[in-house]
Order: C-alpha cells, then sequence, then structure tokens
C-alpha cells in the first residue's frame, strides 16, 4: 500500500532561525511561492506573534500561496495562538503549530513547571487551538530526550484534545537513527488514537544525523517529515529537504511504496533562490544543490562517466533541475525563449512583472556573454529583495589619488541629490566612506560577504553585507556584474532596512 510522506516546510521559520538570516515579508512570499511550486504540503511561514514583521509575513504568504497549507508556530499561550489564527485568516489551507517543551531540562530550568501541569497546558492550548481552526499540529519541544512513558501521556493529551498531527522533535540533534526509530515505533505502540493522526519527525543536525534520523523516522511509520532548503536553520540547522526527498526518490527499491508531492526539478532553482535571498552559500560538496555534486575532476571517474554516468552518478541532474544542456539566453534572445526559460526553473509570474524581468534581462545581457539558470534565478531572486527605501544610489565613480582609491558616489537620500568623494584603502571602503558622509553617520559593517553567482569575469557577483547599531543587526544584498556597484547597492540597502526598522519602533 503507499503511504503519502507529507513535506513541511519550516524553511521561513526555523530556517530564518540561522543566525544572521534576516528576511522581510517580501523576500519571504517569494520563497513561499517557490515552495508552492515546488510542491511542498506544509509551509511554516514564520511565528506570527514574535513581531509585526513575522505577523505580516505569515499573512502575506496566507493571502498569496494557496496550494499548500500555511502553518505558524505558536507558544502554549492563548495570545500566540489567538495572533497565529489572526495571521492565518485569510489562507485556504492553515495550521497552527502549537509547541510546548516536554524534558526534564527545560521544564526544571526553563518553564519552571511540573509534569502534570505541562500536561494540562497541552491539552488547554490544543482544545483552544481546535477552537479557531481544524488542522492543529502539536510538538514536544526537545522529545527525544523525555521520558518515553510521559512523552506518551503528552501526546495523549494533545490528541484527546483534538491534534490532528504530532511532531517528535530532536531538538538539539542528540539521537542517533536506531534510537529515533525506537522511539517513533514506542509511540505507535503506547500513544492513543496516534494511527488517526499525522506522526511528524523533526530532527536538527548538531552531530550531523539529521537526515539519517528523519529517514529512520519514516522507517518506524512518520507520515510527515519537517525540513528546511539546504538544511537552514538553528544551530547546525536542520533535514535538508533535498537530500530526504531525493533519499527517497532515488531508492525506490528500498522505499517504493512511498512517495511525496515534491517535484523534484525544481529543487535546484528553490536551493539558489534561498541561498540568494538568505545570503548562505551551500557548500560546494553539499549533496544534490553543492557546485560540486555533478562535477567528476578524476581521470578514472571522468572515463566511466563518459562511458555510461551510472558509474558514478546515481541521480540525473536534470533530475533535480540542474539542466546541463539547457538553452543558452545571450542578448539576441526573445521573450519566448525568456518565458520558456522562467516557466522551467519554475517561476510563474504575470505579464507586467515579465516585462520588467525581461528589461532587467536584456541590460544584463549587454554586459554579459551568456546569461545562465543561475543569473535568470538571480534577477527574480534581486527583484524580491528590491527594497525602496530613503537612500538611492544614482552613480559612482572610482579613481585613483596618489596610490589610494578615490569614490565619488551621488546618492538622494529622501529625493534630495548629494555627491561627495572620499580616499579609502579600497574602492568600496572609499564608497562607503563617501556615503556615510553623506548620511552624517558611520554604521560598523559586522560582515561583508563576496560570492559569484556564476563563473567566467563577466560572472555576476552577490555582496551581503551586516551593519551594525545599538546592537541591532540589518543585512543588505546586492547584484552586479561590477563587485564595487553590488557593494554600494547592499550597503545602501541595509541602510534603508536599519532606517525602516527605526521606523516601525
Ligand atoms: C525550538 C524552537 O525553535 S522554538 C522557537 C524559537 N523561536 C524563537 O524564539 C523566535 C521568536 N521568539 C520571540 O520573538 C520571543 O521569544 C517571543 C516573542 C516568542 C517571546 O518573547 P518574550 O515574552 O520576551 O519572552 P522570552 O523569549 O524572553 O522568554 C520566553 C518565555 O516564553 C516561555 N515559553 C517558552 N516556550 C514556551 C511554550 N512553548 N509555551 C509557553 N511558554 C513558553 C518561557 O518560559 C518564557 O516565559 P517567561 O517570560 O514567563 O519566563
Ligand atoms: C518548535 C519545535 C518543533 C522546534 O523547532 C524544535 O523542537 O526544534
Amino acid at each position: 500500500m503507499t503511504r503519502k510522506i507529507k513535506i513541511f516546510d519550516t524553511t521561513l521559520r526555523d530556517g530564518e532561525q540561522t543566525p544572521r538570516v534576516n528576511l522581510n515579508s517580501q523576500e519571504k512570499l517569494r520563497i513561499a511561492k517557490q515552495l508552492e511550486s515546488l510542491g511542498v504540503d506544509i509551509i511554516e511561514a514564520g511565528f506570527a506573534i514574535s513581531s509585526p514583521g513575522d505577523f505580516e509575513a505569515v499573512s502575506t504568504i496566507a493571502e498569496h500561496v494557496k496550494d499548500s497549507t500555511i502553518a505558524s508556530l505558536a507558544r502554549a499561550v492563548k495570545k500566540d495562538i489567538e495572533t497565529a489564527a489572526r495571521a492565518l485568516e485569510k489562507a485556504n489551507k492553515k495550521r497552527i503549530h502549537i509547541f510546548l517543551a516536554t524534558s526534564p531540562l527545560h521544564r526544571e530550568y526553563k518553564l519552571k513547571m511540573g509534569k502534570e501541569e505541562i500536561l494540562e497546558k497541552i491539552y488547554e492550548a490544543v482544545k483552544y487551538g481546535k477552537t479557531l481552526m481544524d488542522d492543529i499540529q502539536f510538538s514536544a519541544e526537545d522529545a527525544m530526550r523525555t521520558e518515553p512513558e510521559y512523552l506518551a501521556e503528552a501526546y495523549n493529551a494533545a490528541i484527546a484534545a483534538g491534534a490532528t498531527t504530532i511532531n517528535v522533535p530532536d531538538t538539539v540533534g542528540y539521537r542517533t537513527p536506531t534510537e529515533i526509530f525506537e522511539r517513533i515505533t514506542y509511540l505507535r505502540e503506547n500513544v492513543k488514537g496516534i494511527d488517526g493522526v499525522d506522526i511528524s519527525t523533526h530532527c536538527h543536525n548538531d552531530l550531523g544525523l539529521a537526515v539519517a534520523n528523519s529517514i529512520a523516522a519514516v522507517e518506524a511509520g512518520a507520515t510527515q517529515i519537517e525540513c528546511t532548503i539546504n538544511g537552514l536553520g538553528e544551530r547546525a540547522g536542520n533535514t535538508s529537504l533535498e537530500e530526504v526527498v531525493m533519499i527517497l526518490a532515488t531508492r525506490k527499491d528500498k522505499y517504493e511504496n512511498l512517495t511525496t508531492r515534491i517535484d523534484t526539478r525544481q529543487i535546484y532553482p528553490t536551493s539558489k533562490m534561498v541561498s540568494l535571498l538568505t545570503g548562505v552559500a551551500t557548500q560546494p560538496n553539499k549533496a544534490i544543490v553543492g557546485a560540486n555534486a555533478f562535477s567528476h575532476e578524476s581521470g578514472i571517474h571522468q572515463h566511466g562517466v563518459l562511458a555510461n554516468p551510472e558509474t558514478y552518478e546515481i541521480i540525473t541532474p536534470e533530475s533535480v533541475g540542474r539542466d546541463t544542456n539547457s538553452l543558452v539566453l545571450g542578448k539576441l534572445s526573445g521573450k519566448h525563449a525568456f518565458v520558456d526559460k522562467m516557466e522551467k526553473l519554475g517561476f510563474s509570474m504575470d505579464n507586467e512583472k515579465i516585462d520588467e524581468l525581461f528589461a532587467e534581462f536584456k541590460k544584463l545581457a549587454d554586459k554579459k556573454k551568456y546569461i545562465l539558470d543561475e543569473d535568470i534565478i538571480s534577477l527574480v531572486t534581486g527583484d524580491a529583495g528590491k527594497f525602496e527605501g530613503r537612500v538611492k544610489l544614482e552613480s559612482f565613480e572610482i579613481t585613483r589619488r596618489e596610490g589610494k582609491p578615490k569614490a565619488e558616489v551621488t546618492i538622494t537620500i529622501d529625493n534630495k541629490e548629494q555627491t561627495m568623494t572620499a580616499i579609502g584603502d579600497g574602492p568600496v571602503d572609499a564608497a562607503y566612506h563617501a556615503i556615510n558622509n553623506m548620511l552624517g553617520n558611520s554604521y560598523d559593517v559586522a560582515e561583508y560577504k563576496l560570492d559569484s553567482i556564476t563563473g567566467d569575469t563577466d560572472a555576476q557577483a552577490q555582496v551581503v553585507v551586516i551593519i551594525e547599531k545599538n546592537g541591532e543587526r540589518h543585512m543588505g544584498r546586492g547584484q552586479s556584474t561590477d563587485i564595487v556597484e553590488a557593494s554600494i547597492i547592499a550597503y545602501i540597502n541595509a541602510v534603508n532596512r536599519l532606517y525602516k526598522g527605526e521606523e516601525n519602533d
């Protein structure tokens, strides 16, 4: 009998808990739309009570993404649950994800609650959630370090109150696959009504076992996997979506009865988009989506692959959306080829947006010989990341004076144009000095990261800058074929986000 495995993506919630990652609601919406095209069953869009920005992101996604169920996290607290329900009001399919920790450490030191009090809180919270919507998921935080008998009681309470999914997180990534298998088996044998609900797994990667542990949970009967694109998440991250999905898809001999709704051809574009928008690059040797995942360097391997790719490849690049011989676009390409490429990469948008992006594409094609898939993904991503703020770059010029770079930068601040020159240790440093002089402020650049989006010397660069003021950090991103321009755009983007944050305070 076929068993459908639901994919619950938490890139926008646990993934956003990755240190330094901070997405605005338009960026989150762009990712959510892509997750919908990917075929994700449930998108955890955020933690609505945590900030006005997260509330806005959850409600925007609820309004615009209709195929996937949209979920918001909530503590076992009435105001969290109410806020989650309000943010989800416009969703076609919605879920509140209520959590409460159950392990001895969390009970004693964090919650300062006894066992009975926790069981009551679980029951009350889920019961209250049920008055607001039908689909309620309950997670026992730190389940895998909780006494098995008590954990079963916690899930008994959640199911008795009406939970439709019970999630069994390995919150600190402590367990091994055998232990996960045994724990899920134990719960299946000891929790009342468990056959009528989905059993979910949520594994962290502290010991590098998140993917293996998720698969072990599924082998023991779990029907939902919680995961993130590129394995993003708190500390060492979560189960990576691309890896668990491709394990189930590739090992059909072993998992012939398990299916997911994921369109695997959307995996690579989604991974690239998330990496560009979050500013977190994937390591080259990352399974499935890393730059080297389908590269063959050594002679014996190359010989084998030329004779038959299956000698050294268990997955085809095409099956995960890494088209090796796809149509190359350039400055002479027309709109049909452009739209065709966008569709193949899983992006659907209205005609007005396509016209806008096509114009951007032509400008880029004037600067670059070939436009690769990564360039198209970055065009769409860059568009989502655009942030119209108080400060705008008009022009800049870099020259050298007495051996040092000199930047002349023109910006508008609240529509008033200003020009300033400054000298620096390098061209970026000089440009930042000039901008700071015009802003009348100097921000600490806590981080500056430069990545190339594609190869070649005419490649697009992505710069991520994090600036700091009064202990608060603001991330900005810029993309251009010119690294100084990308750096200036990223800095101005970060300043605009800082200003926006101050307006909201
Ligand atoms: C395992 C996970 O990933 S859980 C999700 C983690 N994600 C986040 O924490 C990001 C978003 N969090 C936030 O924005 C804030 O922590 C908020 C808005 C939720 C709460 O902020 P604050 O009210 O300032 O509380 P703070 O974060 O300092 O402490 C958490 C409080 O919630 C309590 N708490 C923690 N988990 C739960 C829970 N599941 N149910 C009920 N109460 C809880 C803690 O005991 C503490 O209570 P106290 O204030 O009475 O001591
Ligand atoms: C809220 C829960 C599911 C969580 O993120 C964890 O336990 O890691």
